[in-house]
């Protein structure tokens, strides 16, 4: 049986809006169905790859031209890359799709489309917090741009689902494009 062609999915959206419990989720249903999957963790990234690069849109920018660098070369060789990072920039996220596609490397974009509001209320690592006592500038969504995508290949409104709902779509739109 010939095998499936590997693909980068970029969960792209604000801290805390879901992007990487849905990769979670997302990979170990791959797995369960015996797909090659590998996350790449924004917060691993900047920890190895992207050692020393800080916020700026230019940092930003650099950070996920690396990334997607990585992704597409994962994914070509037949792995589905989940992309858990949040990518604001809507030039920066588009040349990621290009490379991909020069390649003909399967892409999809997911805009995880949680509210800030919600965001804020979660605050996982307490940057919302820090933001609003002042200790914090340049944040995604609150005093950072954030560029939502205008045409992305899913849109999920993931705090009006639960995990698996949002999982089992990725999975079906995969299986749909022929990356399963
Ligand atoms: N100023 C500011 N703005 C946004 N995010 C911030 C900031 N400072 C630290 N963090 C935390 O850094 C985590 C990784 O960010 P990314 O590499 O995904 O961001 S980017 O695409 O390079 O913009 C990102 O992870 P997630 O919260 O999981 O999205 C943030 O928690
Ligand atoms: N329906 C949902 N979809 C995704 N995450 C949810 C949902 N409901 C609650 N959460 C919680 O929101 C938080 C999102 O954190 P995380 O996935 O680390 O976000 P991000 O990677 O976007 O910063 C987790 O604690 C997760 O359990």
């Amino acid at each position: 049986m010939p095998r499936a062609p590997g693909a980068t999915v970029w969960l792209t959206g604000l801290p805390s809006a879901g992007k990487m419990t849905l990769a979670r989720a997302l990979a170990e249903r791959l797995q369960g169905a015996g797909r090659p999957v590998e996350i790449l963790d924004g917060d691993e990234i900047r920890r190895f790859l992207s050692a020393g690069l800080g916020f700026t849109r230019a940092d930003r920018d650099t950070n996920v031209q690396r990334i997607g660098f990585v992704a597409e070369k994962l994914a070509s060789h037949g792995v589905t890359a989940l992309v858990p990072v949040i990518a604001p920039y809507a030039d920066s996220r588009e040349a990621v799709r290009d490379r991909h596609r020069a390649t003909g490397t399967g892409y999809l974009e997911i805009h995880v489309a949680t509210p800030v509001q919600v965001c804020a209320r979660r605050d996982v690592k307490g940057l919302y917090a820090k933001q609003a006592a002042g200790e914090l500038t340049g944040l995604t969504g609150v005093d950072d741009p954030y560029e939502p995508p205008t045409d992305p290949d899913l849109r999920i409104a993931a705090h009006e689902q639960s995990v698996d709902e949002s999982a089992a779509a990725l999975q079906a739109l995969l299986s749909e494009k022929g990356y399963l």
